[in-house]
């Protein structure tokens, strides 16, 4: 493959790409009203900052609070603020506002990373000296605005920089040539199969232990295949250890440990790998502490530095820094004015200064000497590890990752001492979302070695696997989570009927592997139920909610009549004694999850809804999946990708309850994967199938049901 011709093209669709996400941002943004902005997620109204004080990196952390004259309970509103999101702190502009107003006060905010969300308070990391915080400090009313990541887009396409530049002077690296096809991956030495291991984890099943054994004896490039439920996260921690800290062996030179750069997509990917690493493993969790979970902030590099000896220098340094910010922010009497107030801010930015300089020294020193470190793709990226030298890097949820963020570790560290990647995944699911994708398409991964991908959508994991076929690959074949009966299908069209169900979880039922008791219907003893709707009498709503200041997410569609079935099966499980928090709602559609969420959230507020794609990676005791569609032209939409519709029907441990319209999802998706799989829901052979009643539906379970008009 040309790879600088790769590298541009992988440039103009991450710019696409960036400029969708913006545009949809800055339209949503200068549309909506602080209210709509603070219901859609968007935005924190009527804030005021209360203290501030130093963090990680110099960063001053402040602390803001609701307007107890708006929120007299002294909580914050519902939000869609998020620990780790980025957002500009603005003083919110008054009802009344001119455009210039408004304008200005955008002018004067200041950007910031979401450090902690608490129900009282929002703590704010921002970038900037203790003045400019002054400048927006006096007591006026504040809010925080969501802004589009380019950050992340930056680094990516500085990472496809860097490749086409190593492209054009021929000065590839082998790995990175094995990566494009130019040569054959070197080929796994013989009888690996049989290798001896000391297993850290003696509980692994064969495929696990397979997967370990291929992905140490691979040279160059090993894949990890984990269907759901498979425990790619368990093999990644052996093989993670193994590499770690390699078994003595009689020889004279001791085995030397590999240096790894561990990665994942999200936070939450990384942390999850940091929380099942033993504690006596010395590991960095490079990334904002304001992004981390707290339980692996011990193991994060500010708590490192911290802790270090250099640190106790350090923190004196932001002692005598914050001491000097609260003497600044005094108001009376003790307010400090003209030259002392500018001597002080002097002192604060050298201080700041020194401090930098100091934690610098001393994060790279702690760097240097851990043999596993901890970051996002993205975070792989950060100045600290730019001249580190790993051997290899492992990547977790690798089909979840665009391809040029998968070049980060790869390219941003020292690509040259890299020998192995090691990329775990599952291209049966969904891939990363793609606002600039036409919809409906699905792109299909290159047929040859030299074929550039068109869409940011293939992934380097199913690019690999065009390009070097299975024998790159071990798959994972004992899942965990589900009863065997919602494990068929999907192991029969996706993973070549290989997936076994552990004994474990094989027979799990509501009634019967809760650890509450659960009373036995016939609701809560069958893994597997198909509510038919077909015959036109459960039909999709007429007017799909369009893209409009009122409802601006994007084209959507909706099924009130099927929202009612759902509702009156979640309810049917939660009589039986399934606790709500057990249950997840599950649909294509973002109107669905509204409709739906507007009809249990009065009784059940703890039942989850959620669109298929925000729920990928986690699972529910019983899942209940509205299909939506119900039409005359049998048109199924989104449903017609079938890693959708495998991740909605691979989250359930013990339930799954499908409703739908067998007749439009059946002739919509005939000859596919989609029709296949309503064809074997309707056979009733593994799943029971009742016909909803619109009848019985409506005069069914309402008297919980908080039914409210459209606001
Ligand atoms: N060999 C095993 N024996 C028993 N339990 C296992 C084994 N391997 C994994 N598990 C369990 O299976 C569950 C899923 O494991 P893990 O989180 O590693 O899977 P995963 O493939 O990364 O999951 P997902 O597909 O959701 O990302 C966990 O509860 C884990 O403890």
């Amino acid at each position: 493959m040309d790879i600088p011709v790769f590298a541009e093209k992988q440039i103009e669709l991450l710019q696409a790409e960036r400029d969708a996400d913006i545009t949809l941002q800055t339209s949503l943004l200068s549309t909506l009203p602080p209210t709509a902005l603070l219901r859609h997620g968007l935005a924190l109204t009527n804030l005021l900052p209360t203290s501030q004080r130093t963090g990680f990196g110099g960063r001053t952390i402040i602390d803001l609070q609701p307007d107890p004259a708006i929120f007299p309970t002294g909580l914050l509103p519902p939000h869609g603020i998020r620990q780790g999101d980025i957002v500009r702190l603005e003083v919110q502009p008054g009802g009344s506002a001119s455009k210039k107003e408004k304008a200005d006060a955008k002018a004067a905010g200041i950007e910031g990373v979401v450090h902690r969300v608490f129900e009282e308070r929002l703590a704010l990391a921002v970038e900037t000296t203790g003045d400019e915080v002054d400048r927006i400090w006096s007591g006026k009313r504040l809010w925080v605005v969501k802004v589009a990541n380019e950050v992340t887009f930056k680094r990516m396409e500085k990472a496809m920089g860097f490749l086409k530049a190593l492209g054009e002077k021929g000065d590839t690296t082998g790995l990175v040539d094995v990566l494009f096809g130019r040569r054959a991956a070197k080929e796994v030495p013989e009888g690996y199969e049989k290798m001896e291991v000391n297993w850290f984890d003696d509980g692994l099943n064969d495929s696990q232990k397979q997967a370990v054994r291929f992905a140490l004896a691979s040279e160059e490039v090993a894949l990890i295949h984990g269907p759901p439920g498979t425990g790619k996260t368990q093999t990644l921690l052996e093989i993670i250890l193994q590499l770690a800290t390699p078994p003595t062996t009689s020889s004279s030179t001791p085995p030397t440990p590999k240096k790894i750069l561990v990665c994942g997509p999200s936070n939450i990917s990384v942390d999850n790998i940091v929380l099942r690493l033993p504690s006596s493993l010395p590991v960095i969790r490079m990334g904002h502490p304001a992004r981390l979970l707290p339980q692996v902030i011990k193991r994060s590099l500010d708590n490192l530095t911290r802790t270090s000896e250099q640190g106790e220098i350090i923190n004196d340094v932001r002692k005598e820094m914050d001491d000097l910010l609260s003497k600044l922010k005094a108001t009376g009497k003790t307010r400090m004015k003209g030259r002392a107030r500018k001597e002080g801010w002097d002192t604060v930015r050298h201080l700041r200064g020194e401090y930098r300089e100091r934690e610098k020294k001393c994060v790279t020193e702690i760097v240097k000497w851990s043999e596993v470190v901890l970051a996002t793709l993205h975070g792989a990226g950060s100045k600290q590890l730019w001249s580190e030298k790993f051997d290899i890097v492992l990547i977790d949820e690798g089909s979840q990752a665009l391809e040029a963020q998968c070049w980060i570790p790869l390219l941003l560290t020292n690509k040259s001492s890299i020998q192995k990647l090691i990329l775990a995944g599952d291209p049966m699911q969904l891939p990363p979302t793609i606002k600039s994708q036409t919809k409906g398409s699905i792109p299909k991964p290159p047929r040859t070695k030299t074929e550039i991908p068109e869409s940011l959508e293939i992934t380097l994991f199913s690019r690999l696997l065009a390009i070097h076929g299975e024998g790159i690959k071990r798959l994972l074949t004992t899942q965990y989570r589900m009863h065997a009966t919602i494990m068929h299908f999907p192991s029969q069209e996706l993973y070549n009927g290989s997936l076994i169900a552990a004994s474990s979880v094989a027979e799990r039922l509501l009634c019967t592997s809760l650890p509450y008791p659960v009373t036995k219907t016939e609701d809560t003893s069958i893994p597997l139920l198909f509510i038919d709707t077909q015959g036109g009498l459960f039909p999709e709503d007429s007017s799909p909610s369009t893209p409009s200041a009122k409802s601006p997410t994007s084209e959507s569609k909706s099924n009130t009549l099927e929202a009612r079935v759902v509702a009156t099966h979640v309810h049917a499980l939660i009589a039986a004694g399934v606790h709500p928090e057990d249950i997840g709602v599950l649909t294509p559609y973002s109107a669905q999850v509204s409709l739906i969420t507007k009809l249990l959230r009065g009784t059940y507020p703890a039942v989850e809804v959620n669109t298929v794609d925000s729920f990928q990676g986690r699972e529910k005791e019983a899942v209940v999946f509205s299909l939506v569609r119900s039409n005359d032209e049998n048109e199924v939409g989104f449903l017609k990708d079938k890693r959708r519709v495998n991740v909605a029907v691979t989250r359930p441990r013990c339930h799954l309850c499908v409703v739908g319209d067998a007749e439009t999802v059946g002739q919509g998706g005939k000859g596919g994967f989609l029709g296949r799989w309503i064809g074997w829901l309707e056979s009733a052979e593994e799943a029971e199938v009742r016909y909803a009643d619109v009848g019985e539906v409506l005069a069914g379970w309402a008297g919980g049901i908080e039914v409210e008009a459209e606001d």
